[in-house]
């Protein structure tokens, strides 16, 4: 609760006084009915024309109570929503690049879309109908206490058969919810992985396999769904059933008292009416406490998300600290590390890394090369021995510092789905100048010429309207322009040709005050002179 409406209180308090007040004044009707009646009965025409003031002036009062009432409703939803999503966003950004990888970006996808769009179909929606419905209740108890205490008793021995079916099911339904928003990540992760995979489905001819997989999943989903909605169903008609028993028997001993002169024909009239109203909300109610229940355990995943402490991002990361230098160099004594316990990919790594100097990782694939970089720019803290810049271990320093000291290139560019500008200024401010330089340095400029929009062209989803080479020098000049001491170029240049390679590696090679770390394969031989130091992880 305190999750879904933490900072909207004061909406949700009026959502709930409008609703309460619509429900009373809705109640209210049967006194009217009873009255119309009971005048018409006496043939008292005076009387009636008054009422039909009474009436009209009611018809408008409730007409604007209940608009007033709607309004508040929607916007309660959508601020709890946008609140939310913020909410979960900011959670998951905020998790250490570890903890963020150990789950599937589906899955954050997912609570972002599909659990916020439960919360508010199954849980907000539902708790907001219930507050009116209890107001409605009430307020029908009281006149009906009032205009036949026997009916009342009556109704109420039905209310108590009707509580029963939910508490029943409830915790069935709770599990089957569970289950179907875990089938409904897996779903959605299946899907993206599918979407993302079109290049590799097409290349090698397997749509037919694939769309057998993703009906598998589709249907499995579907049931899941399906297997909630059984129990919904079987309480909806369960209810339905005792709501209309209930009616009858109201009727039939409403009608006995008529005959016996013991009330009006106007207060029979009012009686259906309000059994009718004395039911339904107990019967929305009944419907919607299993959907809120339901909703527990996928409140308590947010909840969990969203109250964590977040390690990195901008709330945690204040602009003016204190920056990081680089004079003395990066220490890396005796660095072990497994992205598995028990399992070390880095068994004790001792290195110097001097500053403006030029280093060359080689190695075998898989021996933890990247591995290495990656926790030279904070991917987790869980490494045993140090990692210190100018003396400052690398697990007490924020996001932020250590972005001012060191770019990574990697061999998967990732560009927004935006123009090449801002996919290299990421929305930080650069001079003309420094904006120019990283263009030449990494040969954008090279080919923005051909492109009709220049520096504006639209890079596509993850850039698939650039080519490969030229997502990468994109990935170059993004790294180039924000000028960190320190560069990274992991298998940063795989995807351009061998000349190009070789010119933009030249290029930061012969960037003086640079310290590059180049981890690659396919060492060029006319290069190799150039590095100050070739560090080989294979001996
Ligand atoms: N996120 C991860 N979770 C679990 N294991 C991982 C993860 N990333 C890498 N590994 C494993 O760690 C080992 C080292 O991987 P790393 O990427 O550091 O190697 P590398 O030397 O850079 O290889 P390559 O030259 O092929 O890029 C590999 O066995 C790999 O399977």
């Amino acid at each position: 609760m305190k999750l879904c409406v933490g900072k909207d209180k004061g909406i949700l308090t009026l959502s709930v006084v409008l609703g309460a007040v619509s429900a009373v004044a809705a109640a209210f009707v049967s006194i009217i009915l009873q009255r119309i009646v009971d005048v018409a009965v006496k043939g008292d025409v005076d009387g009636f024309s008054k009422l039909i003031i009474g009436i009209a002036v009611y018809m408008v009062a409730l007409c604007l109570i209940g608009f007033a009432e709607a309004l508040c409703g929607k916007v309660l939803l959508r601020n709890v929503t946008r609140n939310l999503r913020d909410r979960i966003f900011q959670g998951v950004m905020g998790k250490t690049p570890e903890e963020y990888y150990r789950s599937n970006s589906a899955d954050y996808l997912s609570m972002i879309v599909n659990d916020v769009k439960l919360i508010e179909e199954n849980f907000l929606v539902p708790l907001l109908l219930s507050v009116q419905m209890v107001a409605l209740f009430l307020a029908t108890l009281a006149i009906l206490c009032y205009l036949s205490p026997l009916i009342t008793v009556i109704l109420i021995f039905f209310l108590l058969l009707m509580f029963l079916v939910p508490a029943l099911l409830g915790k069935a339904l709770q599990k089957r919810q569970e289950a179907y928003s875990e089938k409904l990540a897996v779903f959605t992760a299946k899907a993206k992985d599918f979407l993302s995979g079109y290049e590799v489905i097409r290349g090698f001819s397997i749509g037919g396999h694939i769309l057998k997989k993703f009906r598998r999943e589709n249907r499995q989903t579907a049931n899941g769904k399906f297997r909630a909605d059984r129990l919904v169903a079987i309480n909806e008609s369960l209810a339905d059933m005792l709501s209309t028993l209930s009616i009858v028997v109201v009727v039939f001993v409403a009608a006995y008292m008529v005959l016996k002169g013991r009330i009006t024909a106007g207060t029979l009239l009012a009686l259906i009416q309000l059994s009718g109203t004395f039911s339904t909300p107990v019967l929305v109610i009944m419907q919607n406490f299993p959907k809120m229940t339901g909703m527990k355990p996928i409140l308590k995943k947010l909840e969990q998300l969203c109250a964590e402490e977040p390690k990195t991002g901008p709330d945690k990361e204040p602009e003016n600290e204190e920056a990081i230098s680089f004079d003395r160099g990066l220490e890396l004594e005796s660095v072990k590390y497994g992205y598995e316990e028990g399992n070390d990919v880095l068994r004790g790594v001792d290195l110097q890394i001097e500053p403006k100097k030029k280093y060359a990782f080689l190695g075998d694939s898989g021996c933890g090369k990247t591995t290495l970089t990656k926790l030279m720019t904070g991917y987790s803290n869980r490494y045993e021995g140090s990692i210190r810049y100018d003396g400052r271990e690398v697990r007490e320093m924020n996001g932020r510092q250590l972005s001012s000291l060191i770019s990574v290139i990697h061999q998967n560019v990732y560009l927004f789905d935006t123009d090449i500008y801002q996919n290299i200024c990421l929305d930080e401010s650069f001079s003309e100048e420094e904006l120019r330089r990283a263009l030449d340095r990494s040969g954008v400029a090279g080919f923005l010429d051909q492109l009709d929009d220049g520096i504006h062209t639209r890079v596509g989803e993850n850039g698939n309207r650039l080519s490969g080479g030229q997502r990468q020098r994109v990935a170059v000049a993004r790294a180039l322009i924000r000028r960190t001491p320190i560069l990274i170029l992991d298998e940063g240049t795989s995807a351009v040709d061998q000349k190009t390679a070789c010119a933009i590696e030249r290029q930061l090679l012969e960037e003086k005050d640079l310290t590059l770390i180049t981890i690659t394969h396919h060492m060029q031989e006319e290069l190799r002179e150039r590095y100050d130091r070739i560090v080989d992880f294979s001996a």
